[in-house]
């Protein structure tokens, strides 16, 4: 927990107590519904609360903005980042129903008014965002492919609408064929825990 601190300083009293509750309830929710895998769950704050906030690297999302998180899971990066972004308006999407209780009741413990939830494939969405996050959930050219019906054509923000994506590893073969439009943050600039030296955050305007 101290480690959001000291990389997000800004951070306002409400916004920690508001990360720091999320240790028990994940804990709390992960021993009932799998979401985080049991062996990582010491590791919520760098390897999943941190990572997530790794998008606030690409885009200070502005005040009004509207964000989609396809296959959130139990609510990553979109629950993260609703609390660091309070101003924005999140919409975490899943296929799998189980993982949305989850992230449902996460949010509703810590008070998170600027999120809402769906059980459903991203496919089936057909609703407006200004951008789409995610992560771990499939190969970038599938991501780009379901994200571009659900992104508006007015612009709001620093970057053109478009799909915000944490990706790990080797990266080369998925970005091919963005390579012209992508642009790509190291993690590890950014963070210095070893975790993050192979993490990277990937935008696609669309
Ligand atoms: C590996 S988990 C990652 C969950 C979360 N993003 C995280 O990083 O902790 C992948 C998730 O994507 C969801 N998923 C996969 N394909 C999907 C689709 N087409 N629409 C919605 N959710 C999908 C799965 O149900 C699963 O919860």
């Amino acid at each position: 927990m101290e480690l959001i601190k000291t990389y997000f300083p800004e951070l306002n009293e409400k916004q920690l107590a508001q990360y720091e509750a999320l240790y028990d309830l994940y804990t709390d929710w992960n021993s009932k519904i799998n979401v985080i895998s049991r062996k990582d769950i010491e590791n919520l704050y760098p390897h999943h609360v941190l990572h997530s906030l790794g998008i606030t690297k690409m885009m200070k999302f502005k005040d009004g903005s509207t964000v989609m998180d396809i296959g959130t899971g139990g609510g990553f990066p979109g629950i993260p980042l609703a609390i660091f972004f309070p101003e924005v308006q999140f919409h975490l999407v899943d296929s799998i129903g189980k993982k949305i209780k989850v992230g449902q009741a996460v949010a509703e413990a810590i008070g998170l008014k600027n999120v809402t939830f769906r059980h459903c494939r991203a496919e089936e969405e057909k609703q407006l965002f200004d951008f789409v996050v995610s992560r771990a959930v499939m190969p970038l050219a599938d991501l780009v492919k379901i994200s571009r019906k659900n992104v508006k054509k007015e612009q709001q923000n620093a970057l053109p609408n478009g799909l915000i994506c944490l990706k790990g590893g080797e990266l080369q073969h998925e970005i091919h064929a963005f390579q012209k439009q992508a642009i790509t943050i190291e993690l590890g600039d950014h963070f210095k825990e070893e975790f993050f030296k192979t993490k990277k955050v990937v935008y696609v305007p669309l």
